[in-house]
């Protein structure tokens, strides 16, 4: 079972004014955030934002410039703590050397080898399911199979922490869906779990808590469901103008905005209070004998909001968001029926 040591004030790491440079680059400028033991804690950010120098400090594999690391009450910046420190911690990195020649069972038998109390080799390919994999050679793997033999040799070691550097590029739909039940109930079993992802639906799925880092700088941190006040923006309700209604008759309250129709031949309210804003559109609607085809209300993905924070947007991100892509929009399909 995991050991749960961690630091005095409860927390499996503690980063605090974090500063590390290569050069002239500076790549990380006095990051701070805490995971707390037992929780999935996301770094999302673009490419080159520093995640990846971030967590090889906290990992013990990048000497920091400045600041103070707390990984499982150790320094992983001093040698002492060393040893104990890769005994509670699993590591998924984006580039992990296994020898090819081996099998999928030699290899985590082998790590298995190198811990105390190792998790049972049959049962660690059983979870990331390669059972049927695991006679064939590393070599002949696909990346997606290569990635789960990943996931598992960060877990022969039943970790208290593990980090998962974008640990499901390259699944397909179906092994995402395993990965993250995997990712799920290693959490359950008490594992806390830092990650980062480029996939936003992945941060939303597993994530407790996110931090969107860019330029070296921590720019927002929060749940999936509150990052930078998506819980609070506002709401679009759209829908198809009813034959023979004008935008103009479409009943607005005072603070709402009427919008197209856009290319795809919807109406689109933006509103801060969906509920009774619905009220009025149905109860409008039927009084007119008529059908809202397509209604919708949505609030902004996690996606949209990230792309907001980080400037990656060209254009409004939130129109071009597919409807039904975000878990957080709610279809009502003909419910003024
Ligand atoms: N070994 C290195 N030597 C010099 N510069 C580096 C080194 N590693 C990273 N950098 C630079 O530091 C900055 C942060 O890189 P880092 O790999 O931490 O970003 P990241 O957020 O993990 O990116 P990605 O999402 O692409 O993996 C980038 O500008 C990168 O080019």
């Amino acid at each position: 079972m995991t050991n749960e040591t961690c630091t005095a004030d409860g927390n499996a790491v503690v980063v605090a004014d974090l500063h590390k440079s290569y050069g002239q680059v500076r790549a990380v400028r006095g990051v701070s955030f805490t995971v707390r033991h037992g929780e999935i804690f996301a770094l999302l950010g673009p490419n080159g934002a520093g995640k990846s120098t971030t967590l090889e400090i906290l990992e013990g594999f990048r000497t920091r410039d400045s600041g103070h690391v707390e990984v499982l009450g150790i320094d992983p910046g001093d040698r002492a703590g060393e040893r104990e420190l890769r005994e509670r911690i699993g590591l998924v990195l984006q580039d992990i050397a296994v020898e090819p020649h081996l099998t999928v069972r030699e290899t985590i038998a082998r790590d298995a080898g190198y811990y105390r109390a190792p998790r049972d080799v049959d049962e660690v390919i059983g979870l990331v399911g390669l059972t049927e994999q695991r006679r064939r050679k590393v070599r002949s793997l696909s990346g997606g199979q290569k990635r789960r033999l990943d996931l598992a040799l960060g877990m022969i070691g039943d970790p208290s922490l593990l980090f998962l550097d974008e640990p499901t590029t390259g699944f397909d739909p179906a092994a995402r869906q395993g990965a993250w039940e995997l990712v799920r109930r290693l959490r359950a079993a008490g594992t806390t779990i830092v990650l980062t992802t480029h996939y936003m639906e992945e941060a939303q799925q597993l994530a407790d808590r996110v931090a969107v880092i860019t330029g070296g700088r921590i720019i927002s941190e929060g749940t999936p469901a509150t990052l930078g006040g998506r819980d609070s923006a506002r709401a679009r309700v759209r829908f198809a103008l009813p034959d023979g209604c004008t935008l103009e008759g479409i009943p607005v309250a005072a603070g709402e905005s009427v919008a197209g129709p856009e290319r795809d031949e919807l109406v689109t309210v933006e509103t801060a209070e969906p509920t009774g804003t619905l009220h009025r559109l149905t109860g409008w609607a039927l009084a007119a004998g008529a059908v809202l085809e397509g209604l919708t209300v949505e609030r902004p993905s996690l996606e949209d909001v990230y792309l907001r924070l980080t400037g990656s947007s060209g254009t409004d991100a939130y129109e071009n968001d597919p409807a039904g892509t975000d878990p957080s929009s709610t279809v009502l399909e003909e419910s003024a029926r």
